[in-house]
């Protein structure tokens, strides 16, 4: 279950209606912190209002559930890929089977923590950052005997936004690695496509 304008959150079941705005609500401005941070190491210092339209305009709620699965050597729970927004803020029960890609191609684990939230960037804000940041690959594992549910919360631009590398990144002579493009167009060509891994980004490259 998706909510990503404000009235999609009428489809949600009101069981968890309520739940989940709460949570949107609370997540936000720790969403926008992150952000700050992040920027803060490309040279950008306020969040203003556009910006936090492009950086933000869009959040949407997922709900995993992956039951258990009688044969985990066979398949999996989520395939590999890159989020497609700017960051991830991922809730995780305490069943495990998230795995990132290491810089040398390996598969690690993220241990779950209780109380904590693992933040993933995605692949907007490695073309916003003109490859400074890079978004993290990741998949989900099934287990033999224990369900799993995970509560990702996406942070991404709206979908009207234009993304490309910030100008103030370009510094003597770089060269913009990736073309301005429609978040809705990047958004479409990973939802057709269904690219695996990192592979979306090539679509938003020069
Ligand atoms: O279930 C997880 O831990 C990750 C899910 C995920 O990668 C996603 O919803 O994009
Ligand atoms: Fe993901």
């Amino acid at each position: 279950m998706v909510v990503i304008h404000k009235n999609d959150s009428n489809l949600w079941p009101p069981q968890t209606r309520n739940q989940v705005l709460e949570y949107q609500k609370w997540v936000k401005p720790l969403a926008k912190k992150l952000l700050e941070v992040l920027l803060k190491g490309l040279n950008v210092n306020e969040i203003d209002e556009s910006l936090e339209l492009l950086l933000m305009g869009t959040m949407s709620i997922n709900i995993n559930y992956y039951p258990p699965c009688p044969n985990p050597s066979i398949a999996m729970g989520f395939r590999r890929h890159c989020d497609m927004g700017c960051i991830t803020l991922l809730l995780q029960d305490d069943t495990g089977g998230l795995y990132v890609r290491g810089t040398k191609g390996n598969w690690i684990h993220v241990n779950p923590i209780k109380g904590a939230l693992a933040v993933n960037i995605g692949d907007s804000l490695q073309i916003m950052s003109n490859d400074r940041y890079k978004s993290i690959e990741h998949c989900v594992a099934v287990d033999s005997s224990r369900t799993r549910i995970s509560v990702p919360l996406c942070v991404n631009p709206s979908f009207d936004s234009v993304i490309g590398s910030f100008p103030q990144m370009l510094k003597d002579g770089e060269k913009p690695v990736y073309k301005h493009i429609l978040f809705s167009n990047y958004w479409d060509h990973c939802f057709i496509k269904r690219p695996s891994g990192k592979a979306s980004l090539d679509f938003a490259k020069n």
